[in-house]
């Protein structure tokens, strides 16, 4: 897998990413929302980067001016519900993109901290031969967008496969780097230090789709 850091180096991401983190502001739930759409931007900007691209004039009111523009067909796929916002960030930026969403959540048979995760709503467009970018901004265990990833891939092949998360925890990557083909793109805004026992990203933020939609029963 190929892993892309991008707050290693400094800039105007790290003071989003401090916000989502920080409680005397993370409560300011359209605030909340809004920096996880501007982590969602600026990462697809990284992104595109690595993107291929076709030369094409542009014909300007003066003259004609050769560029380059993407060929990928991109298709944005969020995890429900936290991964609205990250997507709808992502849809800034890649603006013609077709999109997906899958619900997934955790779901304790027994009422204690064992989990199994449930994939269960899917309305995703035919993925074969497309650039497939899957958002969801909490990478902890990695249990969600691996049975995420094989719900979507057991029916169509995609090209390319982008996986991107504001937030991720070492054994949520090392989760990805057992479970997910060689050749996947994961993008982390942010690696913090551990899982606590109840599988939440330390320092983390506490519960990302709480936060940006309120607490759920
Ligand atoms: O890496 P994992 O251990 O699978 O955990 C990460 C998942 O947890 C969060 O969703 P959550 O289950 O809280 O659902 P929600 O979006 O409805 O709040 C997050 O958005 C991921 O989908
Ligand atoms: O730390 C975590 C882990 C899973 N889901 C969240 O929202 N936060
Ligand atoms: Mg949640």
């Amino acid at each position: 897998m190929y892993i892309h850091y991008l707050s290693e180096e400094n800039s105007i991401l790290n003071h989003f990413l401090a916000q989502i983190r920080d409680v005397s502001v993370q409560n300011d739930s359209m605030r909340f929302r809004r920096n996880i759409e501007r982590i969602g931007e600026i990462m697809a900007y990284e992104l595109s980067k690595v993107l291929d691209y076709k030369d094409k004039s542009v014909i300007t009111p003066l003259g004609t001016k050769e560029t380059t523009e993407i060929t990928n067909k991109i298709v944005l796929c969020s995890i429900l519900r936290a991964g609205l916002a990250l997507h709808t960030g992502f849809m800034n930026i890649f603006d013609n993109a077709d999109n997906g969403f899958v619900s997934a959540y955790r779901h304790h048979p027994n009422n204690d901290d064992e989990f199994i995760i449930k994939v269960e709503y899917q309305a995703a467009p035919n993925l074969e031969g497309k650039t497939l970018l899957l958002i969801d901004p909490m990478l902890a265990t990695g249990q969600s967008i691996v049975a995420v990833f094989e719900k979507l891939n057991a029916e169509q092949k995609p090209k390319e496969i982008h996986i991107a998360v504001a937030i991720a925890a070492p054994e949520g990557v090392q989760y990805l780097q057992d479970n997910l083909p060689e050749n996947c793109h994961l993008w982390v805004a942010a690696l913090d230090e551990k899982l606590n026992e109840k599988n939440y990203i330390i320092p983390g933020l506490g519960d990302a789709g709480d936060l940006a939609y309120g607490i759920k029963l």
